[in-house]
C-alpha cells in the first residue's frame, strides 16, 4: 500500500473511532463554559470555536456560556479604577457594571461572528434577553459586593427555541433582578445554572490550568477523577483556592442536579474539547457522583 493511501486510511480510522461518541451525544445538550487563556490567545480562541462548531455539525446541541473577566479587568484599569474581587467574584459598583456589560457584549458578538464565519448559525444573547437569567443580589460571605447576581431562574424556553431552530446559543453572564436592575454574574455560575436547568448531558469548564491539583504547586498531584465527597473534603481541608473554589462548587452543584458529566479542562491544550469528547484519553479533571465510575466509549 502506498504511503498516501495509509494516510487516508488512518484518517478514516479516526472518524470511525469517533462513531460511538457521536452516537452517544447525538442531539444531547453540551454546555461549554469558555473563559481563561483560551479567550485571550487568538489561535486557541479559533480552535475552541472550531471544536464547538464541529460538535454542532455532527449533531450535538452545544451552548456556549462565556466569561471575559480578564478583559473586564483590563478596561476597569484603563479607566483608572482598581479591579477588586472577593471569593473570586468581582466587586461591581454601577460604573464597573456599565463597563462589564459593554465588554461582555463585545466579547459575545465577536464569538457570534467567529461561529458564523465557520458556517454555523449563532445567536448571542445576554441573560437579560427574554429574561433568560433572573437574579437576586448575591453576597460574598455576608459582604455587600454590589451588582453581583445569584441566579434564581433560567428561562429555558428561549434556549429550547433557539436549539430547535438549529442556532448555537452564545450566552453572556449578565442578568436582571425582579426590578429590572442589571447584575454581573460569574460565568461559572451562569454555565452551571444553565446546564442544570437544561438537564445537559455534559458541562465542560475550559480554564487556565490542567485540572484540579491536590497541591497546586506540584503538577504530579493532578486529580483525573474526583468524587463529590472527595471534592468537598479537598475544599474543607483548604487545598482549593482562588477561582477554583467557585468552579468546584458549581461542578458539585451540577452533578448533584442531574448533569451527567462535568469536566474541568485545560483550555491551553489545543482541541481539548474534542480530545475529551471523542477519545478515551481522560484529560483534565472529571467530577463524579460518589460511587460512579467514568465510562469511556471506544477502547
Ligand atoms: N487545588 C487547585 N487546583 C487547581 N487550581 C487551583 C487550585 N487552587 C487554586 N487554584 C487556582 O484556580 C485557578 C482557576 O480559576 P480561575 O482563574 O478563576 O479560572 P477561569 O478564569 O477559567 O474561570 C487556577 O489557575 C489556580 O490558580
Ligand atoms: C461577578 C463576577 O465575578 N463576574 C465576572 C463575569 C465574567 C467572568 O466570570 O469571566 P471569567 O469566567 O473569564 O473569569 C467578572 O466580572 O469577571
Amino acid at each position: 500500500m502506498d504511503q498516501n493511501m495509509q494516510k487516508y486510511l488512518d484518517k478514516a480510522e479516526v472518524l470511525i473511532e469517533a462513531l460511538p461518541y457521536i452516537q452517544r451525544f447525538n442531539r444531547k445538550i453540551i454546555v461549554v463554559k469558555y473563559g481563561g487563556s483560551a479567550m485571550v490567545d487568538e489561535n486557541l480562541k479559533e480552535q475552541v470555536i472550531k471544536d464547538v462548531t464541529l460538535l454542532k455539525l455532527v449533531g450535538f446541541k452545544p451552548i456556549i456560556v462565556h466569561g471575559g473577566g480578564k478583559e473586564i479587568s483590563r478596561w476597569v484599569s484603563k479607566v483608572g479604577m482598581e479591579p477588586n474581587f472577593v471569593n473570586g467574584l468581582r466587586v461591581t459598583d454601577a460604573e464597573t457594571m456599565e463597563l462589564a456589560e459593554m465588554v461582555l457584549g463585545k466579547v459575545n458578538k465577536e464569538l457570534v461572528q467567529l461561529v458564523e464565519s465557520l458556517g454555523v448559525r449563532a445567536i448571542g444573547i445576554s441573560g437579560k434577553d427574554g429574561k433568560l437569567l433572573t437574579v437576586d443580589k448575591k453576597y460574598a460571605d455576608g459582604e455587600d459586593i454590589g451588582f453581583v447576581g445569584e441566579i434564581k431562574k433560567v428561562n429555558i424556553q428561549i434556549l429550547y427555541d433557539l436549539l430547535e431552530k438549529d442556532f448555537l446559543p452564545i450566552i453572556c453572564p449578565v442578568g436582571l433582578d425582579d426590578d429590572y436592575n442589571t447584575y454581573n454574574i460569574n460565568a461559572d455560575d451562569a454555565a452551571c445554572a444553565i446546564a442544570r436547568a437544561m438537564r445537559a448531558e455534559k458541562l465542560a469548564f475550559l480554564t487556565d490550568i490542567e485540572g484540579v491539583y491536590k497541591d497546586p504547586k506540584d503538577p504530579a498531584t493532578l486529580i483525573s477523577e474526583l468524587t463529590v465527597s472527595d471534592a468537598r473534603k479537598l475544599m474543607d481541608e483548604g487545598y482549593i483556592g482562588g477561582g477554583m473554589l467557585p468552579k468546584l462548587h458549581n461542578c458539585i452543584d451540577a452533578i448533584e442536579h442531574g448533569v451527567s458529566r462535568v469536566h474541568i479542562l485545560d483550555g491551553r491544550i489545543p482541541h481539548c474539547l474534542l480530545l475529551e469528547i471523542f477519545t478515551n484519553k481522560g484529560i483534565g479533571t472529571a467530577i463524579l457522583n460518589d460511587g460512579a465510575q467514568q465510562f469511556y466509549y471506544g477502547e
